[in-house]
C-alpha cells in the first residue's frame, strides 16, 4: 500500500540519520525521536491500527502520545496546511442541505461553519488532535471515529458514523464529516450515509454527487471495493433501536449538557429515535401511541423518576423493555437499580447498562389504578417532595430534598389515617410518616423500616413511624432507621414500625397529600397492590 511504502521509506532515511549521528549526540537524539515516532506509525499503518493514536471520542490525543509522536505530528500537521491553502476547492462544502464535506478544520472555520448553520462535526482523522476545545467552547456536537488516511472504516466504525449522522439529523442538526483533505475517508463516508438515506441511488452516483460538488474528492481501490460491500451489509443488516423518551427539563436540563455523550456513546450499537415530552404531554399515552407488535421494543426513559414511571406504566405487562437514563434530580430507581455507581458516573454506567442489554422483571406497584415504581409517601416524605419544587430542584440539585426534609421535620405535622393492611383489621394512625415502597435506596431512609425494600418478592414494604412531639424522640427514629438500613431489619424498634403487604388501603375523610414516584397529589382513598415481576428492566 502507498502510505506504507511511503513510511518504509521515511523510515530507512531516519534510520540512516541514527547511524551518521552516532557520534554526535545533538543529532542522535532527534533523529531516534523521528525513528521511534516513525516506527510507530509504520506500525499503525501495517497492521491498520488507528487505536494507536489513542484519540478518544471526544477527539483528544493523550499528551504521551503526542511527545512519542510529536515529529511525526508536527509533520503532517505541516503537509496538511500548506495542502490545505493551496487547494483547489474550498474546505467547507454543502453536499446536502444538512451534511458538509471538509478537510481538517481549524479555529478559523467556526465562523463559516456558524454562519451555515452546521452544529455538529464528524471527525474521521486518527492522527490530528480534534475540534473538541473548540466543540465544547462554541457548542458543536463532535465525535470521533478514527481512521488513517486511505484507509477505510471497519463495519462497526461505519454503522456507528451513519448513526450518529442520522441521530444528528433528526435532532435537527447538521453535520459536517471532515478528515484531512476532505477527500478520501470523509468522502467515503458521505458516500456512505447518501447511499443509506437514498437506498435507490448507486455507488457511482453516490459518487457522483458528491465529486459534482467537491471536484478532488476520489478513493482508492479498496476503498471503493470497502464501500459497495459495507454499505450493501448496512443495508441488509437489522438495526437495533431504542425509542428515547425524552424529559428535557428533568434534573435543571441535563439532557442538553449530556446530549454529546449520550448520542455519540449510544450510536455505537443502536439507532436512536427520539420523542421529547412537554409540560403537559401524556408520557404514558405518548409511550403507548409508540408501541407495535414487534416483541423486542426498547422504550428508554430519559428523565427523573416521574418520567420514568410513566414510561413504565406503557411498558409493563407486555413484552416490551424499559431502560433508564438518569437526568433527573434524585434519580432514585437508577440508585436502586445499577447501585451507588449511578451517582458518580450515571451516563456512561447507563449506556454500558443498555449495551449489555441483560433484563430482570421487576414488580411493580399500583395506586389509584397509577403505576408506581418506588415510593409513597404520606407525612414527611410528601412534605420533603412538595418543597423540592422545579424552581428549587433546578437551583439546588438534590439539596432542594434534603432542605425540604429539614423543613417538613421542623414542622412535625401528624397525619390522622386509617390503615387496612391485607385483609386485617382497620388501625386508626397518627403519624409523622408513612411511606410504601417497592424500591427505594438507602437514601429514601423513611423507607428502610427493614432495611432496604426488595423489588423482586412480590411484597410491599410499609414503613410507619408514630407521630410525636418531641424532636429528640424523632431524631431517635430517624436513627433506628439508620440502624435498620444497616442491619437490615426491625426487630428492636420501637417508634418505627413495618409490614409486608400484598394490599394497602389508606382512608381519610378530610382527604390527605401524597407523593407518587417524585409526584405530590391528593386523596381521600388509596387503594394500593404490588404487581409482581411486572415490568421488564434493563439493569
Ligand atoms: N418539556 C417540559 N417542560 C416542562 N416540564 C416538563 C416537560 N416535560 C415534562 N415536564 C414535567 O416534568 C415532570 C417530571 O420530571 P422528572 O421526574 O422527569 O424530573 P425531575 O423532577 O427533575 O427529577 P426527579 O424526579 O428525580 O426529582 C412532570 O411533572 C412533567 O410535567
Amino acid at each position: 500500500m502507498k502510505m506504507i511504502k511511503y513510511y518504509v521509506l521515511l523510515l530507512t532515511v531516519s534510520v540512516f540519520f541514527v547511524w551518521l549521528s552516532f557520534n554526535n549526540s545533538y543529532m542522535l537524539v532527534p533523529s531516534l525521536w523521528l525513528t521511534i515516532s516513525l516506527s510507530c506509525v509504520l506500525f499503525a499503518y501495517s497492521t491498520n491500527r488507528p487505536s494507536l493514536f489513542r484519540k478518544s471520542a471526544a477527539g483528544e490525543i493523550p499528551w504521551w502520545i503526542k511527545i512519542l509522536l510529536l515529529p511525526y505530528l508536527v509533520c503532517v500537521q505541516l503537509y496538511n496546511g500548506i495542502m490545505r491553502n493551496n487547494d483547489s476547492v474550498p474546505a467547507i462544502q454543502e453536499i446536502t442541505p444538512n451534511l458538509f464535506l471538509a478537510c481538517r478544520l481549524f479555529p478559523s472555520d467556526v465562523e463559516t461553519l456558524k454562519s451555515q448553520k452546521v452544529t455538529a462535526i464528524l471527525d474521521v482523522t486518527a492522527e490530528f488532535d480534534g475540534f473538541n476545545w473548540s466543540a465544547q467552547q462554541e457548542g458543536f456536537y463532535y465525535l470521533n471515529i478514527p481512521i488513517l488516511d486511505h484507509f477505510s472504516p471497519t463495519e462497526a466504525q461505519l454503522e456507528h458514523a451513519l448513526r450518529w449522522i442520522t441521530a444528528m439529523h433528526d435532532l435537527n442538526q447538521k453535520v459536517v464529516v471532515h478528515c484531512a483533505l476532505g477527500r478520501g475517508r470523509s468522502f467515503f463516508m458521505t458516500c456512505a450515509y447518501l447511499l443509506m438515506s437514498e437506498p435507490d441511488l448507486s455507488v457511482r452516483d453516490a459518487i457522483s454527487t458528491v465529486q459534482s460538488v467537491r471536484s478532488t474528492a476520489r478513493l482508492n481501490t479498496k476503498q471503493l471495493k470497502v464501500l459497495v460491500e459495507l454499505s450493501q451489509n448496512f443495508a441488509k443488516k437489522p438495526q437495533p433501536e431504542l425509542n428515547m423518551i425524552i424529559n428535557p427539563v428533568s434534573g435543571a436540563g441535563k439532557w442538553l449538557l449530556y446530549t454529546n455523550d449520550i448520542v455519540g456513546m449510544l450510536t455505537r450499537q443502536y439507532v436512536l429515535n427520539f420523542h421529547f415530552t412537554k409540560k403537559d404531554t401524556d408520557v404514558y399515552q405518548l409511550t403507548k401511541s409508540l408501541q407495535t407488535h414487534d416483541e423486542s421494543m426498547v422504550f428508554v426513559a430519559c428523565g427523573g423518576d416521574g418520567t420514568v414511571a410513566e414510561v413504565a406504566a406503557a411498558v409493563k405487562n407486555t413484552s416490551h423493555q424499559l431502560g433508564v437514563l438518569p437526568l433527573g434530580t434524585a434519580n432514585a430507581l437508577a440508585h436502586v437499580m445499577f447501585g451507588v455507581e449511578s451517582k458518580i458516573s450515571p451516563i456512561n454506567q447507563a449506556c454500558e447498562i443498555l449495551f449489555r442489554a441483560e433484563t430482570k422483571q421487576m414488580d411493580t406497584m399500583v395506586c389509584n389504578k397509577k403505576t408506581v415504581l418506588l415510593v409513597i409517601a404520606i407525612g414527611f416524605g410528601e412534605q420533603m417532595i412538595n418543597q423540592a419544587n422545579r424552581l428549587q430542584k433546578n437551583e439546588l440539585g438534590q439539596l432542594a430534598y434534603i432542605q425540604g426534609f429539614i423543613n417538613a421535620f421542623i414542622e412535625n405535622k401528624s397525619q390522622q389515617i386509617k390503615l387496612t393492611i391485607d385483609d386485617e383489621p382497620v388501625q386508626q394512625l397518627s403519624n409523622s410518616s408513612l411511606t410504601i415502597a417497592n424500591a427505594a435506596p438507602i437514601t429514601t431512609l423513611l423507607a428502610q423500616g427493614a432495611g432496604e425494600p426488595n423489588w423482586r418478592d412480590g411484597l410491599l414494604d410499609v414503613t410507619l413511624i408514630e407521630h410525636d412531639s418531641s424532636s429528640a424522640h424523632r431524631l431517635l427514629s430517624l436513627a433506628e432507621l439508620v440502624s435498620n438500613t444497616i442491619s437490615g431489619d426491625n426487630s428492636s424498634n420501637s417508634s418505627v414500625s413495618h409490614y409486608h403487604a400484598k394490599k394497602i388501603l389508606l382512608q381519610s375523610s378530610e382527604g390527605f397529600e401524597y407523593s407518587i414516584d417524585g409526584e405530590t397529589e391528593s386523596a381521600e382513598q388509596l387503594m394500593v397492590e404490588i404487581m409482581p415481576a411486572s415490568l421488564t428492566i434493563i439493569c
